[in-house]
């Protein structure tokens, strides 16, 4: 039989992104091709850098309310990475550096410490832990004695005495080099219920690791490879500005042992910006750089030129950015991301999609239009792992999450950089707001990776290199959605309903 040459059917991406239109995720759809591989065996390890490689597209975002060491370590520990903020001093900033970096697993504990002579005077001591610890001089560097339950201390009759009075004794601990496996083993083969983890280098007690805290962790599902680093210790990454001040900040990091440093701006495409990209790769050679935000492909090209690993793409696409309001530039997330990878990739600089993500349709987007990692700032902003305590609203457990341009985060610390040399009026180009508790990313992103996992599949793509390739030889095909057909595609025509995502 004669072959059938098949119409034009859909647009292929370079015909649609050059039509004059900003789009962004929800603007356009993927036409689906052919499912030759179960969704299982699609993979998603990409790059972050030229230099550095993940299991997991994911990236959280270095603001305030999203990334300090907690959600480094739960980030890395599913083969993801996170960026640690800059609205700090330079100290605090390598502290949730050193913090993430001297742990080996995915959750930080929180415990009080006394001495063997102090009181407890009442729950409160236990701060938001079940469990007190007891160490010779009452701090963490210092040797572990012992440890008092708070259920065991709210039975005593008589509280009028010395912590050494009825502690347990713990006089066994293990490197905090072990990671879970390892931690596992040693409780179940020594019968024991907790046990701390101490640094080999300084003898400091990192963590106190319960039977409960690791058969929580278990329960999450598994994922690839967490992000290691050659000695062994989480990677992690660290934002920092372009002021002069900024090169203090840079050394702090460097000496913390920063895997990637990113240039945390909205638009990158500035003098002071490529002078720090040439300041950086001359004093540190070894240490990658991400440059950004860009939305354009001269932008782009201008950074690449400097000499960047990486580029952050986005502008006023992010849910809590005013900029395009505000100062009336940006573009469509789609958009940008397509026309920056489009030039980047022909250098092998890798793309993170920054903002406007808020689902995993929105990430596959991403991915699929060029985009090596996606960077997400609400969508890990109402986890356990964020900064900050849920609070309750309206019946529900909510988190704080604020842009890192909105008035509140200028005034804690990024004044410097709007209240600069000349600049006397402070404009917001962001907001403050709260977000829903969404529980652990351990949870929610294996899922969210499985359903991107889905979309993959559904292109025929069975990895990301794949994806690539499908779209640069215009197999993929898509086409913008209209209004119509993007209220068709939501949930539509029902009285009520629940959205459970999994
Ligand atoms: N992705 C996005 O769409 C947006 C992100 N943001 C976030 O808000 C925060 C602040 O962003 P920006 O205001 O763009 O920060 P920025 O530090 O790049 O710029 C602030 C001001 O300082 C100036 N500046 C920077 N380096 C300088 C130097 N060496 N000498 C003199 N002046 C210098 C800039 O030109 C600008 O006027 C960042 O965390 C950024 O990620 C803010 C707006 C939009
Ligand atoms: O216009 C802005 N004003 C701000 O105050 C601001 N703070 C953060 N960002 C950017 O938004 C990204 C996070 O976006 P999502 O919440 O949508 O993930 C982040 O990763 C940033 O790129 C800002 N943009
Ligand atoms: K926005």
């Amino acid at each position: 039989m004669a072959e059938v040459t098949l119409m034009e059917d859909g647009f292929p991406a370079e015909k649609l992104f050059n039509q004059g239109y900003s789009y962004t995720y929800d603007d356009v759809i993927f036409l689906p091709h052919y499912i030759d591989f179960p969704a299982d065996s699609v993979n998603l390890s990409t790059k972050l850098t030229r230099n550095i490689s993940l299991s997991l597209p994911c990236v959280s975002s270095p603001m305030d309310t999203v990334t300090e060491s907690s959600m480094a370590i739960a980030m890395a520990s599913i083969g993801a990475i996170s960026i640690l903020h800059s609205n700090n001093s330079p100290s605090d900033q390598l502290a949730l550096l050193r913090s993430a970096k001297s742990r080996r697993i995915p959750f930080i504990s929180d415990f009080e410490v006394k001495s063997p002579s102090d009181s407890i005077d009442s729950e409160s001591d236990f701060g938001s832990s079940r469990i007190i610890l007891v160490t010779e001089s009452g701090n963490r560097r210092s040797r572990v004695l012992g440890y008092v339950l708070k259920s065991d201390w709210a039975n005593l009759k008589n509280k009028d005495c010395r912590v050494c009075d009825f502690m347990s004794k713990l006089d066994f601990s293990v490197p905090s080099s072990h990671n879970l496996d390892q931690i596992v083993g040693f409780l179940s083969g020594k019968g024991y219920e907790l046990v701390p983890t101490v640094s080999e280098s300084d003898g400091e007690v990192i963590d106190l690791v319960t039977i409960e805290d690791v058969e929580r962790i278990r329960g999450f599902p598994k994922m690839g490879l967490p992000s290691v680093g050659p000695k062994g210790e989480f990677i992690v990454g660290a934002s920092i500005g372009t002021r002069e001040s900024d090169k203090e900040r840079l050394e702090y990091l460097v000496k913390g042992g920063a895997d990637v440093v990113v240039l945390d701006s909205s638009q990158g495409n500035s003098i002071y910006q490529l002078d720090m990209i040439k300041y950086i790769k001359r004093r540190y050679p070894e240490l990658d750089v991400v440059g950004g935000n860009v939305v354009t492909m001269n932008q782009a090209q201008n950074l690449i030129r400097a000499g960047v690993d990486g580029l952050r793409v986005g502008m006023g696409s992010g849910s809590i950015c005013t900029t395009q309001e505000v100062c009336a530039v940006g573009r469509g997330q789609a958009t940008a991301v397509y026309k920056v990878a489009s030039i980047a990739s022909e250098s092998g600089v890798p793309v993170i999609a920054d903002g406007g993500i808020s689902n995993s349709g929105h990430i596959v987007k991403a991915l699929v239009l060029g985009a090596s990692t996606v960077m997400m700032g609400s969508f890990l902003a109402g986890s356990t792992e964020a900064p900050g305590v849920y609070e309750y609203r309206d019946g529900r457990q909510v988190k704080k999450y604020r842009g890192m341009g909105s008035l509140e985060a200028m005034t804690k610390g990024s004044d410097a950089r709007y209240l600069g040399d000349t600049a006397k009026l402070k404009i917001a180009q962001g907001v403050e707001g709260v977000v829903a508790d969404k529980g652990s990313v351990l949870k929610f992103l294996p899922y969210t990776m499985q359903a991107v996992k889905q979309g993959f599949q559904d292109l025929g793509a069975s990895s990301l290199q794949s994806a690539h390739d499908l779209l640069r030889s215009g197999t993929l095909r898509l086409e913008v959605r209209s209004g119509a057909a993007q209220v068709e595609g939501g949930v539509h025509g029902l009285l009520s309903y629940e959205k459970k995502p999994f």
